[in-house]
C-alpha cells in the first residue's frame, strides 16, 4: 500500500492526488499541520473527505458536522461551486465528443453562415456559459446576432432575471424561450425579420428586387433549435427529440413569405478544454450519453445539488432515503444502486440524471452570471 503522507490524500486505486480532491471519499484524520490552521477547534465530530474542498481553501477537506455545516451551506457561493466542480473534474477520465456529421456540419455551416443576415444562437437557459461555442465570435464576425436562452421553463425566475440582468449590461440583446410549448417564438420571429430588414433597403438601393431574409439558427447539441424552427413555422417541419445529435443535415426551411430559416446539427468544439463544463453538458443531456462515465456525472451532481442552498441533503435524503452528508456522490449513488437497481450503478446513475432533467429537484440553473 502507498504511504499517504501529510497534505497528501489517496484515490481508490491508491494513486496520490495533489490536493486530494478526487470523486472517491474516504475519511481519514487532517493533517496535524493543517488542521491547526483552522478557525475553529475541531470537535470530536470532524472528519476529513478526500475530494472535498471541505472550509475554504486550506485544502485540508476538514469539515464539522451539525448545525455548522447548514450555516456553512447558506454561505455557499456561486464562486465556490464553480471551484469544486473544477477540482472534482480534474482527476476523471475528459469527456469528449465530436461524431461525424458534427465535423461535416460544422465546416458546411461556416460556408452557409457567410450567406446569413441574421445568426440565432441558441444556448441552454440551465447552462449558457457551458453552451457557448468557443469560436462562434470569430465565425460570425460582424454579422447581426440575436441569443437565445431557450429551456427558459427549466430555470427559476431568479435565474432567468439574473441572466437578463447580465446580459443587458452587455447590451447584448437575448430571447428567452421555450422550444416546446413556443414561448418565445413570435419575439423571436419579429426580431429577426426587424434586425435583417436592412438588407432588403440596401438591395432596393441597388435597384435589385427584395428576397426573403435568411437566418440561420446555431448552437450546441439538443438545446432546442429544431423545436424552435418548428415552433416559429408552426409545423413540424424539422425532426426533435430528447436526446442529443438527432439533426444531421442542415435544412433551409421558409416563414411566411421574407423569412428563412436554416435549422442546423448542433455544434461543438472537437476538444472540450473546460472539463467543468463538458460534465455540465453531460448533466443537461447536451452531448451524447456515450461520451461520459454516468456514475462520474451522476456523482457530481449530487455533490453540487447538496451545495445549493435551494437543493441541499435534505432534498437529496427525502427524495432517495439515504442518508448523506453530500461530500461523496460516488458513495451516494452506490447505495441508490444497491437499494433499487441490484447494485448497477450506472442504472441509479441515470435515475439521478433523469430526475435532474425532469426537474424533481426544482428547476434551476447550474450556473450564474460571473460577477
Ligand atoms: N422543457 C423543455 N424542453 C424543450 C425545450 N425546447 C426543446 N425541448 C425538448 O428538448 C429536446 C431536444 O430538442 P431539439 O429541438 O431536438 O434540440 P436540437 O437543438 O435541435 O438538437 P440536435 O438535433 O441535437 O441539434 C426535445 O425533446 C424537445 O421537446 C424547452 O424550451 N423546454
Amino acid at each position: 500500500m502507498a504511504t499517504q503522507l501529510p497534505g497528501m490524500l489517496l484515490n481508490s486505486s491508491g494513486l496520490t492526488l495533489a490536493g486530494g480532491r478526487s470523486l472517491n471519499c474516504r475519511k481519514s484524520q487532517p493533517p496535524a499541520a493543517i488542521s491547526s490552521a483552522l478557525p475553529p477547534p475541531l470537535s470530536s465530530s470532524t472528519i476529513q473527505v478526500v475530494g472535498w474542498k471541505g472550509a475554504g481553501e486550506s485544502g485540508n477537506g476538514s469539515l464539522k458536522l451539525g448545525n455548522d455545516f447548514e450555516g456553512f451551506q447558506e454561505e455557499y457561493d456561486w464562486n465556490d461551486v464553480e471551484a469544486d466542480l473544477y477540482h472534482w473534474t480534474k482527476t476523471l477520465r475528459p469527456v469528449q465528443w465530436y461524431p461525424g456529421h458534427i465535423a461535416k456540419t460544422e465546416k458546411e455551416l461556416k460556408e452557409q453562415l457567410k450567406l446569413m443576415d441574421v445568426v440565432i444562437e441558441v444556448r441552454d437557459a440551465r447552462i449558457p456559459m457551458s453552451t457557448s461555442h468557443p469560436q462562434m465570435d470569430s465565425w460570425l464576425g460582424n454579422r447581426k446576432r440575436i441569443l437565445v436562452l431557450n429551456r427558459e421553463d427549466m430555470i427559476s425566475t431568479a435565474d432567468r432575471n439574473a441572466w437578463a440582468t447580465y446580459y443587458a449590461k452587455q447590451g447584448i440583446r437575448v430571447v428567452f424561450s421555450n422550444g416546446q410549448l413556443g414561448m418565445g417564438t413570435l419575439k423571436l420571429g419579429r426580431l429577426a425579420k426587424a434586425l435583417a430588414g436592412t438588407v432588403n433597403i440596401k438591395r432596393r438601393e441597388k435597384g435589385l428586387l427584395p428576397r426573403p431574409v435568411r437566418a440561420g439558427v446555431v448552437g450546441y447539441p439538443n438545446v432546442g433549435k429544431s423545436s424552435l424552427v418548428n415552433r416559429l413555422l408552426k409545423r413540424r417541419m424539422c425532426p426533435a427529440a430528447p436526446r442529443p445529435g438527432v439533426t444531421r443535415e442542415l435544412k433551409w426551411v421558409r416563414f411566411g413569405k421574407d423569412l428563412e430559416l436554416l435549422d442546423s446539427p448542433g455544434i461543438i468544439p472537437m476538444r472540450i478544454s473546460d472539463q467543468a463544463a463538458a460534465i455540465k453538458l453531460a448533466i443537461c443531456d447536451d452531448i451524447g450519453e456515450r461520451s461520459y462515465n454516468a456514475t462520474d456525472v451522476a456523482a457530481i451532481l449530487v455533490q453540487m445539488l447538496s451545495k445549493l442552498p435551494t437543493v441541499g441533503n435534505k432534498a437529496l435524503r427525502d427524495r432517495y432515503k439515504i442518508e448523506t452528508d453530500g461530500r461523496c456522490g460516488r458513495t451516494f449513488v452506490q447505495k441508490l444502486a444497491a437499494q433499487l437497481f441490484n447494485s448497477d450503478n450506472n442504472q441509479a446513475a441515470f435515475r439521478i440524471l433523469q430526475d435532474f432533467r425532469k426537474g424533481k429537484f426544482g428547476w434551476i440553473a447550474l450556473e450564474q452570471p460571473p460577477r
